[in-house]
């Protein structure tokens, strides 16, 4: 089970001064949708030639034209992209593809997708990488989670690896864990806390014993 770092409310300097306290407890780090919004693909270039041992993914959240948004974010250094799973089947179909010519890898975020299960399987068809539940800020602020979604995506998903992100907090991490998901995404979970550090820490020493 990996552990990804989600860096969403900071820029660039923000970025990398929080990426090198946690570094050497996180496998994979997020640029988010509102670093890419301010910054541009800039941001994934200055965090990937900074850590290259580093995973990065460039959280996109990408709708439509999935194979040119896909070699913009490739371009630029990222490892992993993301495709929303309400886009067409032929987004998600040109974003893999386009990954696939460049060792690189699509993540699809089933945020805001009504059929959990039957999209999942369908996007597994497709070949997505990973598959991610996901509850996003304004599900969160209605006190939703994804626990119950990665459980029953488990059950369909059959060649893709699975995610799970929103609200993940270290009390709530052992819950998560148990569901057995390849991958955990925490943003505010390590950024919102005083000793970041230390937090990683443990969210790694917990997601290395699954
Ligand atoms: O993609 C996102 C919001 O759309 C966030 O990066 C994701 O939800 C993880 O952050 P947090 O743990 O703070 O919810």
């Amino acid at each position: 089970m990996k552990l990804q770092l989600a860096l969403d409310l900071v820029d660039i300097p923000g970025a990398k001064e929080v990426v090198a306290e946690v570094a050497d407890y996180i496998d994979i780090v997020e640029i988010g949708t509102p670093i890419v919004i301010n910054e541009g693909l800039h941001a994934v270039k200055a965090i990937k030639d900074a850590f290259p041992q580093l995973t990065v993914l460039a959280d996109l959240k990408i709708m439509d034209a999935g194979g040119y948004e896909v070699m913009k974010a490739s371009e630029a250094g990222a490892d992993m992209i993301t495709v929303l799973g309400v886009s067409d089947d032929s987004t998600i179909r040109g974003a893999v593809e386009e990954a696939r010519k460049s060792g690189k890898e699509v993540l699809v975020d089933l945020i805001n997708v009504k059929d959990i299960k039957g999209r999942a399987a369908e996007v597994d068809a497709l070949g997505a990488h990973y598959i991610c539940v996901h509850s996003g800020y304004d599900h969160q602020a209605e006190g939703k989670n994804s626990f119950e979604d990665l459980q029953a995506i488990k059950s369909v998903v059959k060649q893709a690896k699975t995610a799970i992100a929103g609200g993940i907090k270290l009390d709530t991490l052992p819950e998560v864990i148990e569901a057995k998901p390849d991958l955990v995404i925490v943003g505010g979970g390590i950024t919102g806390q005083v000793d970041k550090k230390a937090v990683a820490a443990e969210m790694k020493r917990l997601v290395s014993q699954s």
